[in-house]
């Protein structure tokens, strides 16, 4: 197995040394505009290497990723304190559209994952370009902030969060929504579970607090780090390792839907999207689906693609 990080910044460098740590691939390509910076990493995570699984990690430029069977895209700007995703928009567009130009001439038939922001828009450029099948461009969606989600509930409670099944969807910035509707611990909904607390100092789940703190967690860290990076790595990681596994597990990952990629929940396996899951909305979260899929669409049309 082959894999192939474009941008070795922050996200690329730590979603690199949570593949090593996986032991996923036999070869690990790096390539970065910077190519001091691509080749330090690739030696650094090369010795890292040695603990997990001989693998070939080697900077490299577009020619070297023939034959990936994964590419992961992390190249272009991040958000500055104060700035949304989306206002990365106009910035990023042409450097994936660049970007999958490439992978569709040396990597026809490799599964994209598209992690740079606004990553909604980004992956829908990333589709429109390489004109791959849709199951095969994957944009990393909602699946940090679902996993940000079952980490807070999973604090709070005591409980695994691997455990909590409840699910963060729409776009990965502000217009997103927690399907509190269908959200479970142990069968039992989410709304309910606070009944039977074991614990003498009941929090009584503050579920739109939980919310709100997930929705704005990325402001947070960037605030007073400059960036976030670990928990991207570990969704992407994970997201890799359910294609080259096949293992059928179900992420929300940015997806075709409406003609409009976004965060929704979908099985993955070794063909990338394998089908999305039609999770049931109430009123107000269809509207509120409805409005996110909108302000997508908006941005879509802005890069006029
Ligand atoms: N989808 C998600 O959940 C998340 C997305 N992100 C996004 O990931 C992206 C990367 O973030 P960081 O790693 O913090 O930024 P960074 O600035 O640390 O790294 C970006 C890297 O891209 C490289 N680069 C820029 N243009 C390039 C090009 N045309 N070809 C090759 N390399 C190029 C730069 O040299 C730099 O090393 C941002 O758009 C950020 O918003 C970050 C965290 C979570
Ligand atoms: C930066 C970003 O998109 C996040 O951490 O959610």
């Amino acid at each position: 197995m082959k894999i192939s990080i474009i941008g070795i910044g922050r996200v690329g460098s730590s979603t690199a040394f949570a593949i090593v740590n996986k032991a996923l691939v036999e070869e690990l390509v790096l390539i970065d505009m910077n190519k001091n910076l691509a080749e330090g990493e690739a030696l650094d995570l090369l010795h890292a290497s040695s603990f997990h699984k001989r693998t070939v990690i080697r900077a490299g430029d577009y020619e070297d990723i023939t034959g990936s069977n994964i590419i992961i895209i992390t190249a272009g700007a991040a958000q500055k304190p104060g700035e949304t995703r989306l206002d990365l928009v106009l910035k990023n567009a042409k450097i994936i559209q660049e970007i999958s130009q490439n992978i569709k001439k040396y990597a026809p038939n490799s599964i994209v994952i598209n992690i740079t922001n606004p990553v909604d828009v980004m992956s829908y450029v990333a589709w429109k370009t390489t004109g791959f099948e849709s199951n095969r461009v994957i944009g990393t969606g909602t699946i940090l902030d679902t996993a940000r989600l079952r980490a807070l509930i999973g604090y709070n409670c005591g409980i695994s969060p691997m455990s909590i099944h409840a699910y963060i969807i729409g776009e990965h910035g502000d217009s997103e929504l927690a399907v509190w509707s269908s959200a479970m611990i142990g069968g039992v909904p989410i709304t309910n579970f606070c009944e039977d607390c074991p614990f003498e100092q009941k929090c009584n789940l503050q579920l739109e607090e939980i919310f709100e703190e997930v929705k704005n967690s990325a402001y947070k860290i960037i605030e007073k780090k400059g960036a976030t990076n670990y928990g991207i790595a570990s969704a992407t990681a994970a997201l890799a390792e359910a294609i080259i596994k096949n293992e059928g597990r179900v992420f929300t990952p940015s997806v075709l839907v409406d003609n409009v990629y976004i965060g929704y929940p979908a099985i993955i396996n070794k063909d990338g999207i394998e089908r999305i899951v039609n999770i049931s909305l109430n009123e107000e979260e269809n509207e509120k689906f409805e409005v996110s899929k909108n302000i997508i669409k908006e941005y879509i049309e802005k890069i006029n693609i």
